[in-house]
């Protein structure tokens, strides 16, 4: 088990490697890929890191390295678990760690339960004091692991995979028997493990996901559940849910209706809400309103778990959602709900109907447009430009759908923000879906919140002649259409403007409308790019090398919803999505924007959650409707924000007792 830190430091390197040139695109063409060899150095010096410094004795002690689960010590960047963070509060509950002592959690699970209770399981970790009190002695070999050895046990075994599936496979194993364990690797390892989790893999992993089903996690709500909802919630065990991801399994990423197998999407959201964000995992609740489906390779599909039917539709889909919204509500009042992948044709009506009554948003209109509006910022300042000239530019966004409606929406609120005239701002959109160009006369055919972009001319006018028209400065692509932007339409844009900026963000990567490469090699290295899914670094045929960025809306929901969930927010409103955009675009340092970045890289992701959410309550309370958050706390908000966040460490349990003496 134990190997020599060179030893593993090298197979670290190795399975970097390998992972890198996994999860990257097509090597045929000009350009070669780039090696992320700075994570891997990283990822190489963090583990090396531990290895020499963990202190001998650590896994003897009872105490160490422990928390509670509920509230978390203020600063968490530092890399060992063993170093004191350096600013350690002086009084109060974490007085305590100083002395190795932490607030234990009351359990009422019993002996052997607690082994099968992800939340509480800390399998080999269970030092032995505790295997005495809570009666599992001889149920476990004799060793004792901490936190960390387990991690670097199972990242040996998950690098040794050659298939990203099989690694979420493997993660969400890990997921299924101990929590804590999960969110720690993804934690300490995101952007090695977000891929595995999230886009792209989630997408193979819902597409597989009743092929491979083992265990259930969330909820189900279907039509036979009509009239039950508001006891039926009750089934779920938590008496503190916060943040409910919820998905009708519509249009799961660029893929299309997966019917229930979409629940890998709630999972996988809620797993960066915790991981990312900072909110407990006995707080979230993915669930799938399996209302059946209109694909029909499922519905002939002998294996496939949900709903064997075609698409509940109408008012009956809308009374089935309507009850589910309220029977969550009834149980728990605060909480969150993000609506995710609904098909365009309900997710506006839907965030219309419940965003002033309920506390919710949708991610793939609202979150998008929030986490676009930054990255295109973020382009502005990496071409030198000043990040308020928005209204300046030539923006055109392919996909007029929740994601290309929900990005032009966020982006002229920002030009009317940034002084713009309504007028100004509209001009300096393009907006084409299928049929082409939105425009005056084909309003009869378009939706409220497209008409509101159409142009007064031109309409239907094709994706390539708007390029050759308009000479966009920026290009938006949300169509679920792998490789629109062929070479010819990038060609054709970056003959007009000297640095293109050029967004294809459709999930997953196979969707992505054009690769990194091809972006940097198409436009001679001149573009400014980011994508939905992740791309490695490029490297040019020359030697040059260029960033990429992930412009996904898991930068702003993690703390979207850390935020709103913090203060008790009301709703969810526009403004609380400007300010996280620009929370998130503050984020970015100068040297990622003079390396050509537009978001700070993944790794940062818990401390752009800590700014969202902080952007957000700040919001909550200007606009009156933060219900929590004392004035006393708002003083020093950034400290209260860090002490709300969970962070993945184990908590000494002890059983609760139900009777006294
Ligand atoms: N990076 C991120 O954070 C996010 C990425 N996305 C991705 O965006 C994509 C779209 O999502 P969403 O908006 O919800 O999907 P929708 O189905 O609502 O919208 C797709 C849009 O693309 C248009 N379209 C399809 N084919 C073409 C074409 N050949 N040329 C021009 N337009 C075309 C459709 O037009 P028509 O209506 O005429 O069919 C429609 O307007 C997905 O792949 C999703 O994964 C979504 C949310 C967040
Ligand atoms: C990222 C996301 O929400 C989507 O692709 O739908
Ligand atoms: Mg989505």
């Amino acid at each position: 088990m134990f190997r020599s830190t060179a030893k593993l430091t090298r197979q670290l390197l190795q399975s970097s490697r390998m992972l890198t040139s996994l999860s990257s695109s097509s090597t045929s063409a000009k350009s070669r890929l780039f090696p992320a060899s700075a994570a891997v150095t990283y990822q190489s010096w963090k583990v090396a890191h531990h290895l020499s410094t963990a202190p001998n004795n650590s896994e003897h002690n009872e105490y160490d390295n422990n928390d509670d689960i509920l509230t978390t010590p203020p600063s968490r960047s530092h890399v060992n678990p063993w170093e004191e963070p350096e600013d350690m509060p002086t009084s109060g509950e974490w007085e305590g760690c100083k002395r190795g002592f932490m607030k234990p959690i009351q359990i009422s699970a019993r002996g052997v339960e607690i082994l099968h209770s992800p939340l509480y399981n800390k399998g080999t970790a269970f030092k032995s004091g505790e295997r005495d009190r809570l009666r599992f002695r001889g149920l476990l070999p004799h060793r004792v692991m901490n936190i960390n050895k387990q991690k670097e046990r199972f990242l040996i075994g998950l690098r040794e995979l050659e298939s990203n599936i099989r690694k979420n496979i493997m993660l969400e194993d890990l997921h299924d028997r101990n929590e804590t364990l999960y969110h720690r690797i993804l934690v300490d390892h995101i952007e090695e493990m977000a891929p595995l989790i999230y886009t792209p893999t989630v997408g193979q992993a819902c597409q597989e996901l009743s092929a491979r089903f083992r265990r259930p996690r969330g909820m189900y709500f279907t039509e036979e559940d009509r009239g039950h909802m508001a006891a039926m919630v009750y089934n779920w065990p938590h008496n503190d849910v916060r943040v409910i991801v919820v998905t009708d399994g519509s249009r799961i990423l660029g893929l299309g209706d997966l019917g229930a197998n979409g629940m890998g999407i709630p999972v996988g959201k809620l797993s960066l809400y915790c991981a990312a964000g900072g909110i407990a995992p006995h707080r979230v609740l993915p669930v799938v309103l399996d209302v059946g489906t209109d694909n029909q390779e499922l519905l002939n599909d002998e294996f496939y778990l949900g709903v064997q039917k075609p698409r509940l539709r109408g008012k009956e889909y809308f009374h089935l959602v309507d009850e589910f919204m309220n029977a969550v509500r009834y149980r728990w009042p605060r909480v969150l709900v993000q609506f995710e992948d609904f098909d365009s044709s309900v997710a506006q009506r839907l965030l219309d109907k419940y965003r002033h009554t309920h506390l919710c948003f949708n991610d793939d209109i609202q979150g998008t447009g929030a986490t676009s509006l930054a990255g295109l910022m973020g382009a502005l300042r990496a071409k030198g430009e000043d990040v308020n000239s928005l209204g300046d530019q030539r923006i055109l966004i392919a996909g007029a759908g929740s994601a290309g409606i929900g990005i032009a929406q966020v982006l002229y609120q920002a030009m009317l923000e940034q002084g713009y005239s309504e007028t100004q701002a509209k001009d300096a959109f393009y907006v084409v879906d299928q049929h082409g160009l939105l425009g005056k006369e084909r309003m009869a055919t378009l939706n409220p919140e497209q008409q509101a972009f159409a142009r007064d001319v031109d309409s239907g006018l094709p994706l390539l002649d708007v390029v050759k028209k308009y000479k966009p400065t920026m290009l938006v692509g949300v169509t679920a259409v792998g490789g629109l932007f062929t070479e010819g339409l990038v060609r054709e844009m970056a003959s007009h403007v000297e640095r293109p900026v050029i967004f294809p963000l459709s999930n997953p990567t196979t969707k992505a409308e054009c690769t990194a490469e091809q972006a940097f090699e198409w436009t001679d290295g001149r573009c400014v790019f980011a994508s939905g899914s992740p791309f490695d670094p490029v490297e040019m045929e020359d030697g040059r090398i260029f960033s990429t960025s992930q412009c996904n809306n898991m930068y702003v929901f993690p703390g979207i919803g850390l935020g709103a969930t913090i203060c008790g927010a009301r709703k969810v409103t526009d403004r609380m999505l400007y300010v996280a955009a620009k929370a998130l675009a503050e984020c970015l340092t100068p040297e990622d924007a003079a390396r050509g970045q537009v978001f700070p890289h993944i790794s940062k992701i818990r401390s752009v959650s800590h700014a969202v959410a902080v952007a957000v309550i700040e919001e909550a309370i200007r606009e009156g409707i933060n219900t929590k958050v004392s004035p006393d706390d708002a003083k020093n908000l950034k400290a209260y924000v860090d002490r709300k966040m969970y962070y993945p460490e184990y908590v000494p349990l002890i059983e609760k007792r139900t009777i006294s003496i």
